[in-house]
């Protein structure tokens, strides 16, 4: 099976890269735009059968523990759309595109292969943002709209790139910090990209 492991630094993935030799990687570097680039690049002239977006991310929260790992279900572009008079909305919401149409599904992006179900982790649900913010009641507002656990800076755009080129793909995420934490002092860092690189060793070496 060609597996490719996406992720937007090398930082979040380089315990993979010192020990995983024969691992092909892609960085990306970060946010939307460049990873849509630079993955749909890639897939211009390679062929895989599994691509793999591991990363750190934010939680909101509530359900899961700094340092979880988890595996996403369905991501969102959840700051792409027009604010007016201080009320954000969707592209759908606006008007703009069909909630349903491809590779939307009710304005978001699941991920459908049955690979998902073959992964030891827990499930969540993200969003994926343009913009960081610590405006508290901003952040509010995406997580009750998405209903989402975690916040990253690229996951949906990894959604959209495999949904379209109907490739079996995996986000995994692991929690380095809450929303809005701006103070890096209080971030994990380390301890989530151990066990990020723990688990990816994992499932790469149980495929
Ligand atoms: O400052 C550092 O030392 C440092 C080291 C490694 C990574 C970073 C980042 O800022 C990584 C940004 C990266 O991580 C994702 N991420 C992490 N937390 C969040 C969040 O709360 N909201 C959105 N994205 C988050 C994101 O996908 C970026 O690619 C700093």
């Amino acid at each position: 099976m060609k597996v490719l492991i996406v992720a937007a630094t090398e930082f979040e993935i380089k315990p993979l890269i010192q020990t995983q030799k024969n691992v092909e990687i892609l960085i990306t570097g970060i946010g939307i735009t460049a990873t849509i680039y630079h993955l749909t690049k890639k897939l211009l002239t390679n062929h895989y059968d599994l691509i793999i977006q591991a990363g750190i991310a934010g939680m909101f929260p509530g359900k899961f523990n700094p340092g979880a790992v988890l595996v996403v279900k369905e991501d969102s572009f959840a700051d792409v759309g027009i604010e007016e008079k201080g009320a954000f909305q969707t592209l759908f919401e606006y008007g703009f595109l069909d909630k349903n149409e491809f590779p939307f599904s009710d304005g978001k992006l699941p991920n459908p292969s049955g690979v998902l179900e073959k992964i030891p982790l827990s499930a969540a649900t993200a969003i994926t943002v343009n913009m960081v913010s610590d405006n508290i009641a901003r952040n509010e507002k995406s997580r009750e709209k998405y209903h989402s656990d975690i916040e990253s800076m690229e996951g949906a755009a990894f959604h959209y790139v495999c949904l379209q080129q109907k490739i079996d793909f995996l986000q995994i995420r692991s929690i380095s910090n809450v929303v809005g934490e701006r103070d890096k002092s209080r971030w994990t860092i380390d301890s989530a990209i151990r066990n990020l690189n723990n688990e990816l060793i994992k499932i790469i070496g149980d495929i």
